[in-house]
């Protein structure tokens, strides 16, 4: 079953269409008649330059953003997790995971979730005393606990040291590859996205401008020609000109 974003029931194959959509900020249109569609399972980077509108349009897809034109269709079960991992401090790590969620869900439907993100040891815990990686993992599994068809990434990495970071993206693509629902992934890293995603887009002037499916084996390498041929095309649809690897 999939809801449109006010609520109307629609029949799909498709995990996420988007038709016409349209969201304008004081008479500016920062997404001006975007079509889109996402299937079911596949996992999607969206990339572009600062402020061409990718945590506007995730917003829209996660329901927190109903001022559009246009059609949006999305599964019922959809959950986000943003760059900083808005725990609210007066609550425990499992008390944060459950926040929000229907029903009366007990510790344990938390814990489940901690655990496929690794932090079981930490579901009495207070958010404060978490690290940085701990902290967007605890946000990880509030959005797992949903079991959701549909997964919005608003930069989850963005704010994580390097070595933190590449845990972080080996969690969320085994979530994915266990999971099995549709993930749309905002980055601003073309090599995260060509080693997570199926498919990369890239938006621009309101639109998605260009989209290349990733034909890569998994697990994937970064010296892997074919890689490179994709990471300098899509450096180049974001107007930079792909340094020369040293490595
Ligand atoms: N609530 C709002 N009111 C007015 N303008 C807004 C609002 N939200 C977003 N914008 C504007 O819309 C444009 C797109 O913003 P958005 O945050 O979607 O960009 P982005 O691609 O996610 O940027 P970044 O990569 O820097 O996070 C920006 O120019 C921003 O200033």
């Amino acid at each position: 079953m999939a809801t449109d974003v006010h609520g109307e029931v629609a029949t799909q194959a498709a995990a996420v269409r988007v038709q016409g959509l349209t969201r304008a900020f004081d008479g500016r249109r920062v997404i001006d008649d975007l079509e889109l569609t996402l299937r079911p399972g596949e996992f999607t980077a969206l990339l572009g330059r600062s402020g061409c509108g990718k945590s506007t349009l995730l917003r829209i897809l996660a329901g927190l953003d109903r001022e559009i034109e246009g059609a949006v269709h999305v599964p019922e079960r959809r959950a986000v997790a943003f760059q900083a991992p808005r725990l609210m401090p007066w609550k425990r790590v499992w008390r944060n995971v459950l926040l929000g969620l229907p029903g009366n869900p007990d510790r344990a439907t938390a814990e489940r979730a901690l655990a496929e993100v690794g932090l079981e040891n930490h579901s009495g815990a207070w958010p404060k005393t978490l690290s940085g990686g701990e902290a967007q993992r605890a946000s990880l599994a509030r959005a797992l606990v949903r079991e959701p068809d549909l997964l919005l990434l608003d930069e989850p990495f963005g704010a994580l040291d390097a070595l933190t970071r590449i845990k972080a993206q080996q969690l969320v693509g085994e979530l994915w590859q266990r999971r099995g629902c549709a993930v749309l992934l905002v980055t601003h890293d073309v090599e995260e996205a060509l080693l997570l995603a199926d498919r990369a887009l890239v938006m621009r002037d309101g639109v998605i401008a260009y989209e290349t499916p990733v034909d890569l084996p998994r697990p994937r390498a970064i010296d892997d020609p074919d890689f490179t041929a994709l990471r300098a095309e899509l450096l180049s649809q974001l107007g930079v000109d792909a340094p020369a690897r040293t490595t």
